[in-house]
């Protein structure tokens, strides 16, 4: 992750009008004040004096005043596929593409309900015009709930002074243009950065190849996961993130991703021939391969808060680590005697003995129902 200071420049802006003279007067120079508030010194090259003066000018803390980078950093959703395949980049915008009913308002609902009271978090909404069943659950996590675009860039300016913005908004915004102007309008340098999550409540991104213009993140939903209850939905292979091609992503990780895609997909060929002719036909070393990839797809399922109601479990926050090294355990052969059913709706994978890692293992006959 890369973690860079930066000055609250909007902020500073706001509570000392006159920020030259103000400076001047508190014994400060006013170019050092101008070339911190244009990124020309870096913050962290700033005298600590200088900052404090700056602090007490605008009459908050220090930690209100420097806030930490919107350089691109990955953000942890404890989602494992979302962290796994398609990181969520902080400061940037993720699009899903999905048709109603795959469950795209409840993985909104639930970052914001995670956003909000593990990493404390503004959650805004951009309500939909066109209000669809899932929007309940939605509004349920939503902080603050907006209809027109003054609405959202008003609120959005307001929280963001101390805290870092999670917007949720439609399709519908991108179409009428009104997302870009928006966001032109929020782009103040220094300031923090506002994470946009895009829904398609009418369905129609699926049909399309560009279905958001750029986005940082695209989760794509899939039927055929949403029918078989695989939730969340997100496809482990269509779903992508910039911070991948930027090489933002630790070696170990990219690496892991990479393994697991490859597994899933050849899992998934495997799956239609196991439909149409049965397990019993797959040559044994593709068995090996078919049973990871559904055990693997299995422990990609993640409980979550919001749907408990379904899922009958609690919601889990799996932190990044759990996640590649339960990835990696799996590919690695240890769950290969565990029931694929105790690996679905999990957080992290806790396999009790834990076996040691090896195609040789022993299977485990135990059988839990979930
Ligand atoms: N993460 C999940 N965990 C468990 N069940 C889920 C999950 N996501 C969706 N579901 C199931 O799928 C159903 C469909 O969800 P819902 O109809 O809210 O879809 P949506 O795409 O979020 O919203 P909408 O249909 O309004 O666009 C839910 O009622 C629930 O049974």
């Amino acid at each position: 992750m890369i973690d860079e200071l930066q000055l609250n420049v909007p902020l500073l802006r706001r509570r000392v009008p006159n920020l030259t003279a103000a400076a001047r007067a508190a014994g400060l120079r006013p170019a050092t004040v101008s070339n911190l508030c244009t990124g020309k010194i870096p913050v962290g090259r700033a005298e600590v004096r200088t900052v404090a003066i700056l602090a007490a000018l605008a009459g908050c803390t220090l930690d209100e005043l420097i806030i930490r980078g919107s350089a691109a950093s990955v953000i942890e959703t404890g989602i494992k596929t979302l962290d796994l395949f398609a990181p969520l980049v902080r400061g940037g915008t993720a699009g899903i593409v999905a048709r109603p009913g795959m469950g795209q308002l409840v993985m909104l609902s639930e970052l914001f309900r995670r956003f909000r009271r593990e990493r404390g978090y503004a959650t805004v909404l951009w309500r939909p015009r066109d209000d669809s069943p899932g929007i309940e659950d939605v509004l349920a996590e939503s902080e603050t709930v907006c209809l027109a675009q003054e609405e959202v860039y008003a609120t959005v300016s307001a929280l963001r002074d101390d805290r870092d913005v999670l917007l949720g908004a439609d399709r519908s915004v991108v179409l009428s243009g009104e997302m870009m102007a928006l966001r032109e309008r929020l782009q103040e340098a220094g300031s923090r950065p506002v994470t946009i999550v895009l829904v398609d409540t009418r369905g129609e991104s699926m049909d399309e190849d560009v279905p958001y213009g750029p986005l940082d993140t695209m989760w794509r939903f899939d039927a055929d996961m949403s029918a078989r209850t695989m939730y969340p939905a997100v496809d482990p292979v269509a779903s992508t993130s910039t911070i991948l091609e930027g090489a933002q992503l630790e070696a170990a990780h990219l690496a892991i991703q990479q393994r697991a895609r490859k597994l899933l997909r050849r899992y998934r060929e495997l799956r239609s021939l196991v439909q149409a002719r049965g397990e019993a036909k797959l040559p044994e070393a593709e068995l090996a391969t078919y049973r990871r990839g559904e055990r693997l797809e299995a422990f990609l399922t993640q409980p979550f808060h919001v749907a408990e109601a379904y899922t009958k479990r609690p919601g889990e926050w799996t932190a990044l680590a759990d996640t590649l090294d339960g990835v990696r355990r799996i590919m690695d052969g240890a769950a290969d005697g565990t029931d694929v059913r105790r690996l679905k709706y999990i957080g992290r994978l806790e396999l009790e003995p834990d076996p040691e890692p090896g195609p040789e293992l022993e299977p485990e006959t135990k059988e839990v129902t979930l």
